[in-house]
């Protein structure tokens, strides 16, 4: 199905019990923090160290993060995990190892029952993450507790009826009150946001607006103009999933953009190789956001520890590959 911004989607979420998130045992800050493979991640240490360790120096705003990288020419690189898959400790662990292995900005994404948006992939990811009861509340729980150590910032990404359904300046505040610096809403369009803008604005929490290939000039200036933080240039119609190229398309795409806002543009959807994040690069795009694949290889191992390796060695793969 393709997304299609002006076109309102209209859901009913099943409320579903409260998940609850445990303590998170690993906390290390970002200059202690050994690979995967170390054996320092073990509760005891990580016990012993949780009493010594304040929080670790608060992350830059989006904006900034993405200003300090042109000044660097540098792209930014931007994962998406969903929370709660396999469960919260995980993602509290994960956060912690994407932003230590080089994540620029985490795009975290609440679990929904109907991701119109979404493929097979992201799909079976909220499925599971629903089935162990992770909802909003101990999401943000649990960003609470993890948010502090990071130093990259953290978008959540949640389609409109969480928000709707969960109260807007609720669900705003507690964004606000656990440090996360961004939104991104898909299936809500650009005509509809103006109240969501408004409170976000008041929050200080950017909102990031998504164009796609099947928007008009017009509009898609219209799009980056409300904008805040970057602007999401979804790479091709249809839903998210790993795609064997980038599509061509998005060259002229960034052109476009870039000759109605100076504001920064990533690229999301499909991309899965180091030669597409190369590619879009070169393009000129200021940012790649890559989803599916890493929660494929985290969705899909016989372990937690497993897909977390596989997770580092695709992110440096890939990282390697940008400027
Ligand atoms: O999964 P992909 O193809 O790598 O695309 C990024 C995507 O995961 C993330 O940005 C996202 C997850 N769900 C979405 C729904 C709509 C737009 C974007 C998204």
């Amino acid at each position: 199905m393709a997304l299609v911004p002006n076109c309102s989607f209209c859901f009913f979420s099943s409320r579903r019990r409260s998940g609850v998130y445990t303590p998170l045992a690993n906390q290390l800050p970002k200059a202690a923090r050994p690979s995967l493979t170390s054996p320092a991640l073990t509760p005891s240490t990580n016990q012993a160290l949780k009493t010594s360790l304040g929080p670790s120096s608060p992350a830059l705003g989006i904006s900034e993060t993405f200003s300090n990288l042109k000044k660097q020419g540098k792209v930014a690189f931007i994962p998406y995990i969903t929370a709660g898959d396999p469960d919260l400790a995980t993602t509290a662990r994960a956060l912690k190892l994407l932003d230590h292995w080089g994540a620029d900005i985490i795009e975290l994404g609440l679990p929904y029952s109907d991701p119109v948006a979404d493929g097979p992939v992201i799909q079976a990811s909220s499925k599971r993450a629903l089935a162990n009861g992770t909802n909003p509340r101990a999401v943000f729980s649990m960003l609470k507790e993890v948010v502090p150590q990071l130093s990259c910032p953290i978008a959540i990404f949640s389609y409109y009826n969480l928000i709707f359904v969960h109260n807007m300046d609720w669900f705003l505040s507690a964004l606000k009150d656990c440090g996360v610096q961004g939104l991104i809403v898909p299936d809500l369009p650009l005509e509809e946001s103006a109240s969501l803008r408004k409170e976000a604005t008041r929050k200080n929490v950017d909102l990031v607006q998504l164009t796609t290939p099947t928007t008009e000039k017009h509009r898609m200036k219209a799009i980056a103009e409300a904008s805040e933080g970057f602007v999401y240039l979804v790479s091709s119609v249809g839903v998210t999933g790993a795609r064997p190229s980038v599509n061509l398309q998005v060259q002229f795409l960034l052109e476009e953009i870039k000759e109605v806002t100076t504001k920064p543009v990533a690229v999301g959807f499909g991309i899965s190789k180091p030669e597409h994040v190369r590619q879009l690069s070169l393009w000129g795009a200021d940012g790649v956001i890559v989803g599916s694949a890493i929660v494929k290889l985290l969705g899909e191992a016989n372990s937690t520890e497993e897909g977390l390796k596989h997770v580092e060695s695709f992110m440096t793969s890939l990282k390697e590959a940008l400027p």
